[in-house]
């Protein structure tokens, strides 16, 4: 029997199941359709569409996060650092000057950035959802041909310039860094172009020394947060008793701990060896170097399509000796503009190839990174009506990926029809994928895989 409490609340909430003819005991996906930007595309023009948002898809300050619920973690599973959150946002950061709002222009393919050519041209921050460019989203598309489509995104925002002394208040600093707290990771833009015409706010270009400025910043800001957690942890330590006051004095170590390992060892928080109860406590702190960076080096258009320049090797170095395994990406803000005016994705291909054959622009691998780089995966949901992608943290198991779409979901979830991306490509259609036995019912305990299809069955 189709249940049809769950239905009547889909519809008394404005939502509309998605695809037509639900089967028997099957509650289909539901689209909530108040909440969807859905964005169609013409033909010519897809396969670059998700590049290319228009700017109505950028909006400004934050929406309200999707709260997930605080979940146990079995006895083999490990705790992440950060929030438990499937909307997460990379904000852009570094000195004054450096490229961020042109990046964020050119990433959101809007102008609501500040780009300008003076220090502190932004104050307030801007956000964007970015769409992600998928190729399996897009085949996806192609098989179904849905009414409507709608990809992941990666949420960037475009933050104030920090500079040495942000941790004590220097240039707004206190309220920058308070920016750079609300975001879940951090694109780092480090200028590596010579342009005699951008001021640069140390008086030359010299990443290595930038790259240190914000890390001391970051540092500094840390330690003085863990300090006064401290002081306060020891306080409720003194008043506490018996297995509470033992509970608190380990959270007291915790701080101890992130304390050497930033003031001592000079290390970034996201870089120590710590166990679930205790990234427990950092995520409580949200402590700024406990956030994934993803180095992005702003070049001028000659180096980066030549692939050299002289401070790379330096910089490549500088992250292994102080944040060894971060990411490094080059990227030229001069080149993205310059192509971002061409107007379209074939003048733009045209353009590159006159390049050179190996060049291609950035933005897509910068998203792309960010995305992986807060552990973010997708699920596909696919119908006539609509394919879209839903963004979940690695690791989420089938209920909580069904809450994704709607909280009934999750709570009254049954299971999941589940098939892989894979498997669908290589057989061609569901049918075959069913006959190939690769469509599976997985249970409450199955852990979502990058790329999974799914249909959720909700109980009444
Ligand atoms: N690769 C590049 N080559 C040449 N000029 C560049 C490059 N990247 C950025 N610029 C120029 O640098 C100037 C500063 O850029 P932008 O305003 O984006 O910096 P910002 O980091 O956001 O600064 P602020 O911290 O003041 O907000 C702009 O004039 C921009 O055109
Ligand atoms: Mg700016």
């Amino acid at each position: 029997m189709v249940n049809s409490s769950i239905r009547h609340r889909a519809v008394t909430l404005g939502l509309r199941p998605s695809a037509p003819g639900s089967r028997p005991g099957i509650c289909r996906i539901y689209s909530i359709t108040s909440q969807v930007r859905c964005i169609s595309f013409s033909d010519s023009s897809r396969s670059q569409a998700f590049l290319r948002p228009t700017a109505s898809l950028a909006v400004k300050k934050s929406t309200r996060p999707a709260k997930m619920p605080p979940k146990k973690l079995a006895a083999n599973e490990r705790a992440k650092l950060g929030r438990p959150s499937n909307n997460l946002k990379m904000g852009i950061v570094g000195l004054p000057n450096v490229g961020k709002s042109s990046l964020f222009n050119v990433i959101a393919k809007c102008d609501l950035g500040k780009s300008a050519n003076f220090p502190y041209a932004t104050i307030e921050p801007e956000e964007a959802r970015v769409p992600l460019p998928d190729e399996r989203f897009l085949w996806l598309v192609d098989q179904y041909k849905p009414k409507s489509q709608v990809p992941a995104f990666l949420t960037c925002i475009d933050i104030a310039g920090l500079t040495a002394g942000a941790s004590t208040g220097a240039g707004l600093g206190n309220a920058f860094l308070s920016n750079v707290r609300s975001v879940d990771g951090i694109f780092q833009v480090v200028r590596a172009f010579d342009d005699a015409e951008v001021i640069h706010v140390e008086g030359d270009v010299d990443p290595l020394r930038d790259m240190e400025i914000i890390s001391t910043e970051l540092r500094l800001k840390d330690i003085e947060w863990v300090e006064k957690g401290i002081e306060a942890q020891a306080r409720v330590v003194r008043g506490a008793t018996g297995l509470d006051k033992k509970r608190k004095e380990e959270d007291l170590a915790t701080m101890q701990k992130a304390l050497k390992l930033l003031q001592e060892d000079n290390t970034d928080v996201r870089k120590g060896d710590w166990g679930n109860k205790e990234i427990d406590l950092l995520n409580d702190l949200k402590l700024l170097t406990a956030k994934p960076v993803i180095y992005l080096v702003n070049l001028s258009e000659k180096d980066y399509v030549r692939k050299k320049n002289k401070w790379l090797p330096k910089i490549h170095q500088w992250i292994q000796d102080n944040n060894k395994g971060d990411q490094l990406i080059p990227f030229s803000v001069a080149l993205e503009e310059r192509l971002l005016a061409l107007g379209s994705p074939d003048a733009e291909a045209e353009e590159l190839k006159k390049l050179g054959p190996n060049v291609t622009g950035a933005l897509g691998k910068i998203t792309t990174a960010g995305y992986s780089g807060l552990d973010l995966i997708k699920y596909y949901t696919c119908g006539p009506d609509e394919v879209r992608a839903w963004t979940i943290r690695q690791g989420l198991k089938a209920p909580q990926a069904a809450g994704v779409i709607h909280s009934d979901f999750e709570q009254k979830f049954v299971c999941g029809e589940i098939m892989s991306f894979d498997d669908l490509k290589e057989h061609g259609n569901e049918g075959a994928v069913k006959a190939a036995g690769k469509y599976n019912q997985k249970g409450k305990t199955y852990e979502m895989v990058d790329g999974d299809i799914a249909y959720w069955k909700a109980g009444g």
